[in-house]
Order: C-alpha cells, then sequence, then structure tokens
C-alpha cells in the first residue's frame, strides 16, 4: 500500500471548512492514488439518457435475483550498482523464459525511476492522473511504475482499460489495503473495498436491492423529488442577494445529499443523536464530520510503512492512534443510530429503509457486517454527485450558449412543469451534459486500484501477480485517437452519433463486474438537479472567478467551490 502524501480536497458544508475525498477514494488503497425515480416507470429502451443504464439495471436486477513482480524485481543495494548491462540482459531473458511469464511475453515498457523510490518523487505533485496522462505521451497507453518497493500497471486507454476490467478481470479482481484503509473498512467489510468474493457479492447485492437497483430506486423517489424541490426552495430563498452575495451551490448540495443518504438508509434524517459511547449529543453537522469528513481524510494519511513493508517493524504510533480513533468514533455514532432505530422499530413503527431490510430480509450479518454495511451509501452518497453536478454547472455558466440551449430542451419538453425524472427521456441535450461532464471531469479520476493476484496479460504484455493496476479513466477520456479537441467541454459530440450514450465511452462508472452500484442514483439526482436549476435560473460565474479549473488532491473536486450568481427566469 501505497500513501504518498496528505492531499485532500477542500469543500464547504454547513458553512465550515472541511477537506475530504471521494467517498470512493477511501477506499483506494493508495495514498498517492486518492485523488485522488421513483420514477414511476423504468428507464424505456431507447432513452437517450438512460437506455445504457438499463443495461447496468437488468444486470443489477439479474444480481439481485441470483443468490448470488513485475519483471522489474527490486533488487536494492549495491549489487545492482555492480551488475552491468550484460547481466540484466541475461536476467531479463531468463524471466521471460519462466513458467510464470504465459507465452513469453515481453515486460511492460517501464517509467525510468530512482533507486529505492522509483517514482515517487514524480508522483508527489496533487494530480497523478495528469502525471499518469503526459507519461502515456512518453511511454504508450501502458507502462509500469515503482512506488517504493511495489510495481504498478498503469493503463491509459479505452481499450485496454476494457481489457483489464472486463476481459482478465479473474486475475485482477482484489485489492490491497494500506493500513489506515484496514482499518477504516474494517478489513475490507464494504462492497467498494473488498475483494470479488462471496461476501462482496452478497453486500452488492443488498445494496442494490433495497437502495440503488432500478425497483429500489422506484421506493425511494419521494427522497429524491424532496431533495430537488429543496434544492429549489434555498436556491430561491438566496436569490435576491445573488447579484451581491455568490451561491455557493456545493453547500446546499452535499446538504441535500447527506439528508438523502439518511433517507434511504434509516428511513429518516437526522437532527441530532445522543452517541452514548461518546457520552455526548452530536449535531447533524458532527455527524458528517465524522461519518464522512474523518474517514476520508484518513484514508489518504501518509503511512510510509506502505511503501516499504520492510519497514513495517517500526512503529508509527501517532498514526495509528489518529486512524483508530476515527474507526471509534465512526462506530460510536452508527452504533448510536442503529440503536435509535432498534428502538424505533420495537415501538411498532411501520419503517422502509435500507437498515429495516437488513435486519428483517437480508442474510443474517454480524453487527461489524451491519454496521459497514449502512455507513457505506451513506459516504458514497456524500461526493461524486455532487462533484459532476459542480462541475456541470460550473461549465454551463461559462457557456451561456450551451445553457440556453439546455434551456430550450427543458421548455420544449416540459413547458411549465417542472422537470421529473419520467421527461429525462426526452432529453439528449441534457444526457449530454452530463456525460460529457463525466468525461472532462472525471470524478473519479483513476479507478480504485486493483491487485493482480495470478500472473495475467494485458496489451500483449506480461503482468505478474503482486503488480498494482491502476486504470487511468481520465487519461482514456484524453485519447486524442477516440475524442476530438478531448480538452474541450462539449455536450454536442454526445448528440452526432444520434443514438443512446454507452456509459462504456467515458468508463466514469467503471466497467465490468465491479461496475459502481450507484450510476443510476447518480445520473437520476445530478440529471434532475442540473435540469431544475437551469429551467428555474439563469445562471452565470461570479466575475472574478472565471478561469478557476483547479481540483485539490487527487479526485476532481473542484478546488474552490464555485461562486455563480442566478437569476430567476419568469
Ligand atoms: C457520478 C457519480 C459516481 C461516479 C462517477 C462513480 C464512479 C465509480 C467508479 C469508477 C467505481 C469503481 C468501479 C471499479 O472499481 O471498477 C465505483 C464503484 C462503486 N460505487 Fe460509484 N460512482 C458514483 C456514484 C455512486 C453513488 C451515488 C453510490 C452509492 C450511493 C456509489 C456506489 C458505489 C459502490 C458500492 C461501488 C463498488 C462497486 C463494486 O466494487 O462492485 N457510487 N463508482
Amino acid at each position: 500500500m501505497i500513501l504518498l502524501e496528505f492531499t485532500g480536497h477542500t469543500t464547504t458544508i454547513f458553512a465550515k471548512r472541511i477537506k475530504y475525498q471521494h467517498p470512493l477514494w477511501i477506499f483506494v488503497p493508495f495514498r498517492l492514488l486518492i485523488y485522488t425515480n421513483a420514477s414511476t416507470s423504468t428507464p424505456t429502451i431507447g432513452c437517450p439518457l438512460t437506455s445504457n443504464l438499463q443495461d447496468i439495471s437488468t444486470k443489477m436486477d439479474l444480481q439481485t435475483v441470483a443468490p448470488m513482480g513485475s519483471a522489474a524485481i527490486a533488487f536494492g543495494g549495491p549489487a545492482v550498482a555492480v551488475a552491468g548491462g550484460v547481466s540484466l540482459l541475461f536476467l531479463k531473458s531468463f524471466l521471460s523464459q519462466q513458467p510464470g511469464n504465459p507465452n513469453h511475453l515481453p515486460s511492460v515498457p517501464a517509467v525510468p525511476g530512482v533507486p529505492l523510490l522509483g517514482n515517487l518523487l514524480e508522483l508527489k505533485e496533487k494530480k497523478p492522473y495528469k502525471t499518469f496522462t503526459k507519461w502515456a505521451e512518453t511511454y504508450g497507453p501502458i507502462y509500469s511504475i515503482k512506488t517504493g518497493a511495489t510495481s504498478m500497471v498503469v493503463v491509459n486507454s479505452n481499450q485496454l482499460a476494457k481489457e483489464a476490467m472486463v476481459t482478465r478481470f479473474d486475475s485482477i479482481s482484489t485489492r490491497k489495503l494500506s493500513k489506515a484503509l484496514q482499518i477504516l473498512t474494517a478489513d475490507k467489510a464494504m462492497v467498494a473495498m473488498s475483494d470479488y468474493d462471496d461476501y462482496h457479492k452478497t453486500v452488492k447485492r443488498n445494496l442494490l436491492t433495497s437502495i440503488l437497483g432500478p425497483t429500489a430506486q422506484k421506493r425511494h423517489r419521494a427522497h429524491r423529488d424532496a431533495m430537488a424541490d429543496n434544492l429549489s426552495r434555498k436556491l430561491h430563498a438566496l436569490a435576491p442577494n445573488s447579484p451581491h452575495e455568490a451561491i455557493n451551490l456545493r453547500q446546499i448540495f452535499q446538504c441535500e445529499l447527506f439528508s438523502l443518504a439518511f433517507k434511504q438508509t434509516f428511513g429518516r434524517d437526522i437532527e441530532s443523536i445522543y452517541v452514548g459511547d461518546l457520552g455526548t449529543t452530536m449535531t447533524r453537522e458532527e455527524m458528517f464530520q465524522i461519518l464522512v469528513v474523518d474517514p476520508m481524510m484518513g484514508a489518504i494519511e501518509v503511512d510510509w510503512r506502505d511503501f516499504f513493508p520492510y519497514l513495517n517493524w517500526i512503529p508509527n504510533t501517532k498514526l495509528e492512534e489518529k486512524i483508530e480513533q476515527m474507526y471509534i468514533r465512526r462506530k460510536a455514532v452508527m452504533k448510536a443510530v442503529i440503536q435509535e432505530h432498534r428502538n424505533r422499530i420495537q415501538s411498532g413503527e411501520n419503517l422502509d429503509s435500507y437498515i429495516d431490510f437488513l435486519l428483517a430480509e437480508a442474510q443474517p450479518l454480524t453487527e461489524k457486517q451491519l454496521l459497514m454495511s449502512l455507513w457505506e451509501p451513506i459516504i458514497e452518497t456524500a461526493d461524486t454527485t455532487m462533484v459532476t453536478t459542480e462541475w456541470a454547472m460550473y461549465e454551463l455558466s461559462k457557456h451561456p450558449n450551451k445553457q440556453e440551449r439546455l434551456y430550450n430542451e427543458i421548455r420544449n419538453v416540459c413547458g411549465s412543469e417542472k422537470i421529473t425524472e419520467e421527461k429525462l427521456c426526452k432529453m439528449p441535450y441534457l444526457s449530454a451534459v452530463f456525460h460529457e461532464t463525466l468525461r472532462v471531469h472525471s470524478p473519479v479520476a483513476i479507478i480504485p486500484l486493483r491487485y493482480v493476484h495470478e500472473n495475467t496479460e494485458l496489451g500483449g504484455y506480461h503482468v505478474p501477480a503482486g503488480t498494482e493496476l491502476a486504470v487511468n479513466i481520465y487519461g482514456c477520456n484524453m485519447e486524442r485517437e477516440i475524442w476530438e479537441n478531448p480538452e474541450e467541454w462539449s455536450p454536442e459530440r454526445f448528440l452526432a452519433e444520434n443514438e443512446p450514450i454507452n456509459l462504456q465511452k467515458t468508463m466514469a462508472f467503471g466497467a465490468g463486474k465491479r461496475v459502481c452500484a450507484g450510476a443510476m442514483q447518480a445520473m437520476l439526482l445530478a440529471c434532475v438537479g442540473i435540469g431544475r436549476m437551469v429551467q428555474e435560473f439563469e445562471w452565470r460565474l461570479k466575475d472574478d472567478v472565471e478561469e478557476d479549473v483547479n481540483t485539490l488532491g487527487l479526485t476532481t473536486q473542484k478546488l474552490n467551490p464555485m461562486l455563480a450568481v442566478i437569476k430567476p427566469r419568469n
């Protein structure tokens, strides 16, 4: 496991400055790479917005019903220095003839690094996905790097990404966690960070059946509608001051997402709770800090021993205690919320939420598994949908013509009625805005690292067991052979084909058996949110932030929240 340096991205919620990472990145083993309806009907065939989701949905439903070294060996020290080119050549030829090297394939081209550290120093900056993309120009779409004692293969093309995530999945389906993540994920007791095993299948099926699959999403429709209404109401309340006071959309949207996560998981939002184990009553803001912000920060804490496992004997007590504290506090809050819910069940309340499903219908879980299962959707709901929506609104505010085009589409389809999930299928431009935003600002710029657990091949190269694999989604989406002027944000490129948008085209939600479980929810929330905001307001950026496109940390969350001026439409 590698934790390179502390990087977080900064966001604001509940009027507080906080630093955190995308929920998924909490699950990235290397900090180095942590950046980073209920619709009354299911999406219809041919719907430009969701038709591809239908594939996913079908798979999700199926899942819900089915019971469901590198060749660069690390020779540290003087021996290597003495060994000349001849012996290296001999070694290379010897290795390529080993039985573990299928078909005597060549090794993946390596990016040169320095002894012991490998390429770590070059990756110290905040956006490794950009460094990876730059290296691809020199070393090609697949190359290997060294991060301390570990070898990592990086893929940067759509085709190779699919090969890694789909064709070779059986050899690359596990994860190796950093010490911090081992603690925070309760030793892989969650879908996103588990290995692909029976536990993974069970808990993913639970999530899909009760919250994220298409049938479950229909049941939770009221929560999403309430969220869109709250968003609209809060924006209307702020609009009168807007020319003088810029709107911080992130603050509002994130707060609503946290609330939605609680409603889906526990059947209601929670304003405050007495946490017995900590002997104090906590506000919603404090709960957000403990359940979302702290674990995200903990996941990206530097532990140099993750880079150099042979130094594990040296204690790093301060860090261990810090992470343990996060674990204890999260456990205390979750325990209190779960206990309160149990009390409500005992008092005869009839509730319909994820916890009710897990307690009554699902295969029994241990207390630890129950806690982690309930915490997972809370942390996962909090970030990526917000990142996507904020970038979409930023781009629309920056491009008034495209905003106008979207507004006209909404007006043509909805007339004077509010935009709803049923109408999304009739709005190809809205769909294009969503997908183009995912392409240019891929919220999960690098797929959570995979671990090669048996020798395999990729792109015609041999990839030995023990290698880490990084799929650079951002790099794939900047491929010039596939995308014309890839840096340009242009939703129109998705309209050209005049056919439903294929999610695999950007792979923003991953691919294969570990594809994102929350894709449908994210799409519904983001698209209705964007649609509603454009339908009701004209957006423009506050004058002095026009070119503020920086991101902090290893995710693609904006470094500074978007500050916009809004004007209600007639
Ligand atoms: C725009 C929003 C989102 C994006 C771009 C996104 C992206 C991703 C990506 C790239 C993966 C990794 C797939 C892999 O390892 O191959 C993933 C996994 C996952 N996501 Fe999302 N995600 C989003 C929203 C959500 C939401 C809202 C939830 C749940 C509330 C969610 C739950 C999950 C889960 C449970 C996994 C693990 C799946 C597995 O390992 O089988 N995601 N997501």
